[in-house]
């Protein structure tokens, strides 16, 4: 019998609560990170949703940035949504000066990329590494992934193109925000990365 895995969502702001209810209700042991020897404890991280801005300085505040980059680099499976990708991207688009990001991603993100007049929506996005049926993704003030290097590929975009789901390895990046749409494939998906790391 295979222990549940233990996994951490950064909890420094933003909306980590609906992350840890999704993982504990797919089975894992999901535990709030704010402390690097939390961040040591667990063999996965979800980066949520919430503002990149303050999730960038809190984690210099609170210490865990040196920790974070050394467990990125060190190969921890880490799932970002939104702010989270943001936090994964190794370029950021209309970043707030001195903003910056913890990398992994080799991609170029673009913050608030849909606009004021459309701060939020929802869409259906085919997902052939998930499966039938496509997801339904909900956009929150959400960045899109402008475009991608080498190391990093694209799993998800939207009817015109932008690609709003990357994959790097270990990591896995969404625009969007599955912890709200009852559709845990992509935790599913994550928990599997963690399981084979
Ligand atoms: N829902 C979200 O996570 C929004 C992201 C936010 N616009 C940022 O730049 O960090």
């Amino acid at each position: 019998m295979s222990t549940a895995p233990r996994v951490g969502v950064l909890a420094l702001q933003g909306d980590f609560r609906e992350h840890l209810g999704v993982l504990r209700e797919l089975g894992a042991e999901a535990v709030p990170v704010r402390r690097p020897d939390e961040l040591a404890s667990v063999s996965g991280l979800v980066i949520p949703g919430g503002e990149s801005t303050v999730m960038d300085k809190l984690s210099r505040a609170f210490g865990l940035r040196e920790p974070l980059l050394e467990a990125i680099a060190g190969g921890l499976p880490v799932y970002g949504t939104c702010a989270g990708l943001i936090m994964l991207a190794d370029r950021v688009l209309d970043a707030i000066e001195g903003q910056q990001t913890l990398g992994g991603l080799d991609v170029t993100v673009r913050r608030n990329a849909f606009g004021s007049q459309l701060d939020s929506f929802e869409t259906d996005i085919p997902m052939p590494v998930l499966g039938e049926p496509a997801v339904h993704a909900v956009f929150i003030r959400a960045p899109v992934v402008e475009s991608l290097g080498e190391k990093a590929a694209a799993i998800g975009a939207l009817d015109d193109g932008r690609v709003v789901a990357v994959e790097q390895g270990s990591l896995l990046g969404t625009s969007f925000h599955p912890e709200v749409t009852g559709d845990y494939r992509f935790h599913e998906y994550f928990l599997s990365k963690v399981r084979a790391a």
